[in-house]
């Protein structure tokens, strides 16, 4: 029996994503679908599929899928169209918001105008590890990895439109290094407190934006003394402000939230 699955598109700074109520809409083999329905030719297109649930320990529940069907611990970008989700469709009233996700439980701040959420801070909790990485041969440059519940390998350099991130991205997406693949990000310091960062992201490849590379590339350029503990993340999508509080060891991100479309496909 073929049932219908009601989505809507949404993106946080060009970061898209395909959202699914699943306490209307319970999705069978979300892995499977997140490859067929994230297909830009055959699919709806996007960088993958996120389900909104129920939760016992929070307000609601996020799973993020990549558009390769690896499910990920957390989606910066994808946490504030939730946040924006469940207010604009009526799920809750609330301006501030749990959300469970595999990476723990984060903090939503709603940031509403017009009854419309125009942008969201999320907590994201603390970076869980930092380390530099000294490259040989091939790569003659020094990276950060730093943990925001998933893996993310920044590198600062002095010209990033010189980075053919197409080429470079999958392999360091791969290396042996990182067991579970990492999500890669180059950096340019542009200003004081303003960096501009391009991102290959596991399992999706380019992206528009990565709410949590946005997160690691501020903690990486504050280990590294580039900037102070606030600052803006410019992508190629959009930008958002990340600020490391001092006295909590919390990364707060705050950033746009929009919807593009709803939409319907056969559950096959
Ligand atoms: N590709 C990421 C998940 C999506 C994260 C990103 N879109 C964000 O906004 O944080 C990973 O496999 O860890």
């Amino acid at each position: 029996m073929i049932s219908k699955i009601k989505f809507t598109k949404m993106h946080g700074a060009g970061n898209d994503y395909i959202y699914v109520d699943t306490t209307q809409y319970p999705i069978t083999d979300p892995a499977k679908k997140a490859i067929e329905w994230s297909k830009f030719h055959t699919g709806i297109g996007s960088d993958g599929l996120i389900l909104i649930g129920i939760s016992d320990k929070a307000d609601f529940s996020m799973r993020i899928f990549n558009a390769d069907g690896s499910e990920a611990m957390m989606c910066g970008n994808g946490s504030r169209c939730v946040g924006k989700y469940v207010y604009e469709y009526g799920l809750t009233d609330k301006t501030e918001i749990t959300l469970d996700t595999r990476s723990g439980i984060k903090i939503l701040k709603l940031h509403i105008e017009e009854k419309t959420v125009s942008t969201v801070t999320v907590d994201m909790g603390s970076p869980l590890e930092t380390d530099g990485i000294q490259w040989e041969g091939k790569y003659p440059f020094r990276s950060t990895k730093v943990s925001m519940g998933n893996p993310h390998l920044v590198t600062f350099v002095e010209d990033i439109t010189r980075i053919d991130l197409p080429e470079i991205g999958p392999e360091l997406e791969n290396h042996p290094l990182f067991p579970d693949r990492t999500n890669v990000e180059f950096a340019q310091i542009v200003g004081k407190d303003t960096i501009r960062m391009r991102v290959w992201e596991r399992g999706s490849g380019i992206t528009q934006a990565c709410g949590t590379g946005a997160c690691a590339t501020a903690v990486a350029a504050f280990i590294n003394g580039l900037t102070g503990r606030k600052s803006d993340v410019i992508m190629d999508g959009g930008t958002v402000t990340i600020e490391w509080d001092e006295i909590s060891g919390h990364i707060l991100m705050t950033g746009p939230a929009t919807k593009v479309f709803d939409g319907e496909i056969e559950d096959k």
